[in-house]
């Protein structure tokens, strides 16, 4: 693993009676925050665990913070990351915040209190609470001030907004942005929320049915996806299919053909040489892209 990488999946695989996830080739880079995306039941919850050793992977290894997991006790491993998982542990629910909180300082000798105590004021979140007796927002709020106050160099953040107003969200995202200044510091995320994946993350993984479609740079995948409007007197729907990274092409009325890449220099380019009008070009939303590549992941294991 290399110094720069935060986490690596080589040929992970988890075999389940009715999911199989992987195999999963993963490399995350450090001081990046990367988003993995997909719908539900794509296997992200289920890579988190792996990555924390709290299930076992039947084939393949992971490394962490150049670490591999499960190879011996992770406790120092442990102590370099936060996590905020997707449900709370329904065992705590008797359990008053501040005990919880007391509980994880014991773990963590960089536990900072005054990092803690400053992100429950900013979230204004009451520890004095039962966490069972917490809304589902608090509780939320309360969890990730716990996965920040020992300063983690890699924060693990099961669906970070799911539960928050607007404006708690809005907070989140300063502090996570305070969190990552330092340059050296890694956030790996999940999310179903075009939005807070287009605000936060550097790098998009997207997952579907337990394995992994593709990892992009994110100004890169908004700059390479488009769909165009082409017309022009020879064109045909196989003339259209020939455009460079076609992912889809409909006829839109005349000799006008709506066409879908993921190379768009490449693509007008090509349009420039063939002679072809841009009518007009669009770009693409998020669960646009990843609504054409789980299309094209469809096709391509049909045709295997
Ligand atoms: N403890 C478990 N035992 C057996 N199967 C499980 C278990 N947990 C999850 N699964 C199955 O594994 C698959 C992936 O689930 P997972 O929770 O990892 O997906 P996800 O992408 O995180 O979904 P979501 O977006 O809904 O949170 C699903 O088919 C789910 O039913």
């Amino acid at each position: 693993m290399t110094e720069t990488l935060a986490v690596q999946l080589k040929g992970v695989v988890q075999k389940r009676s009715n999911f199989q996830l992987g195999p999963i080739d993963l490399a995350i880079p450090k001081g990046y925050i990367t988003a993995i995306v997909g719908p539900n039941g794509s296997g992200k919850s289920s890579t988190f665990r792996l990555l924390l050793d709290l299930v076992k992977a039947d084939e393949g290894t992971i490394e962490m913070l150049g670490q591999e997991v499960g190879s011996s006790p992770d406790v120092e491993l442990n102590k370099k990351i936060g996590y905020l998982p997707e449900e709370s542990w329904m065992h705590e629910e008797k359990m008053k915040a501040t005990e919880k909180a007391e509980f994880q300082r014991f773990w963590y000798d960089k536990w900072d209190v005054n990092r803690y105590q400053e992100l429950l004021r900013l979230l204004e979140v009451d520890p004095n609470q039962v966490l069972g007796k917490m809304s589902k927002g608090s509780r939320r709020k309360f969890e990730f001030a716990l996965a920040l106050a020992h300063g983690p160099e890699l924060l693990l953040l099961d669906e970070p907004s799911s539960g928050l107003d607007p404006l708690a969200w809005k907070t989140m995202i300063d502090v996570l942005h305070r969190y990552m200044d330092r340059g050296d510091r890694t956030i790996l995320m999940t999310s179903h929320i075009v939005e807070e994946v287009k605000r936060l993350a550097d790098y998009i993984v997207f997952m579907s049915q337990g394995h992994v479609l593709g990892m992009y740079e994110k100004d890169e995948l908004f700059s390479s996806w488009f769909v165009y409007f082409v017309s022009g007197e020879r064109i045909s729907a196989a003339l259209a299919a020939k455009m460079p990274g076609q992912c889809g092409v409909e006829q839109a009325g005349g000799t006008t053909y709506r066409i879908t890449t993921n190379q768009a220099a490449a693509a007008e380019q090509w349009c420039l040489e063939q002679g072809l009008e841009l009518v007009s070009s669009q770009a693409m939303e998020l669960d646009e892209i990843m609504a054409a590549l789980l299309m094209q992941d469809r096709l391509n294991a049909r045709s295997n």
